[in-house]
């Protein structure tokens, strides 16, 4: 198990370019959240530079781990703790050359307890299952179910839940395994993103 993925709670994830960007990223920090992604699913390279290591500062403040998606470039170039790979970013060995031995590598597994038994054989630092419920964010995602997470326990590894995650269903799905909420609109949508985020912080207490 990475060291910096022992724990459980709220993975936040960005919401693509906004122009209060850092406000909301630490407002969900000051939420409680422990885990980061910086998703932005633009090409404006220096852009996406520039956010991700203001970010990684911000997160560094609050000792939250940043993670980036899709793009193990920038992951280094940022100075990032990990990356988070679906089935179109490249495989784990050849960011796992780029990054290192400590990074969090993180992959998406979807629906598939198949690919997440590769994955994890392959190296992953943690597996993300889903979309659980309709995603606003993401609504053609493939869908997963529970069982998947009962399926998947016996990995050892961290398993992330992601898609139309709120506060009235997350509880669920904690209950069913998973140890981290990866959550966009719930979290980013709202208009008061601290209490949103806070709000998912309590389900780990109470779940
Ligand atoms: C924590 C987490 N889980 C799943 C995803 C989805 O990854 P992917 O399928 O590569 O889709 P995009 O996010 O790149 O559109 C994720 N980003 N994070
Ligand atoms: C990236 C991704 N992959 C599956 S669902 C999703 C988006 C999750 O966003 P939301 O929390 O708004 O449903
Ligand atoms: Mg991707």
């Amino acid at each position: 198990m990475h060291s910096q993925l022992k724990g459980r709670g709220l993975y936040v994830i960005t919401d693509g370019p906004r122009p209060d960007l850092f406000e909301v990223v630490a407002l969900a920090l000051a939420g409680g959240a422990r885990l980061l992604q910086y998703r932005d699913k633009t090409t404006d390279q220096a852009r996406r530079l520039t956010e991700a290591r203001a970010i990684r500062a911000l997160c560094a403040a609050r000792k939250v781990p940043l993670i980036v998606n899709d793009d193990v470039p920038l992951a280094l170039a940022a100075g990032a703790a990990g990356v988070h790979l679906g089935e179109d970013d490249g495989d784990i060995a050849a960011a796992r050359a780029v990054l290192g031995p400590e990074a969090i590598i993180g992959v998406s597994c979807y629906d598939s307890a198949d690919r997440a038994h590769q994955l994890a054989a392959a190296g992953a630092d943690y597996l993300a299952f889903g979309a659980f419920f309709p995603s606003p964010t993401k609504p053609h995602a493939r869908r997963a179910s529970f069982d998947l997470l009962r399926q998947t326990a016996a990995l050892g590894l961290p398993r992330v839940a992601i898609g139309g995650i709120t506060p009235d269903n997350g509880g669920s799905l904690i209950d069913a395994g998973a140890d981290y909420l990866a959550v966009v609109s719930a979290v980013f949508g709202d208009p008061d993103v601290r209490g949103a985020a806070a709000r998912f912080t309590q389900l780990f207490t109470t779940h």
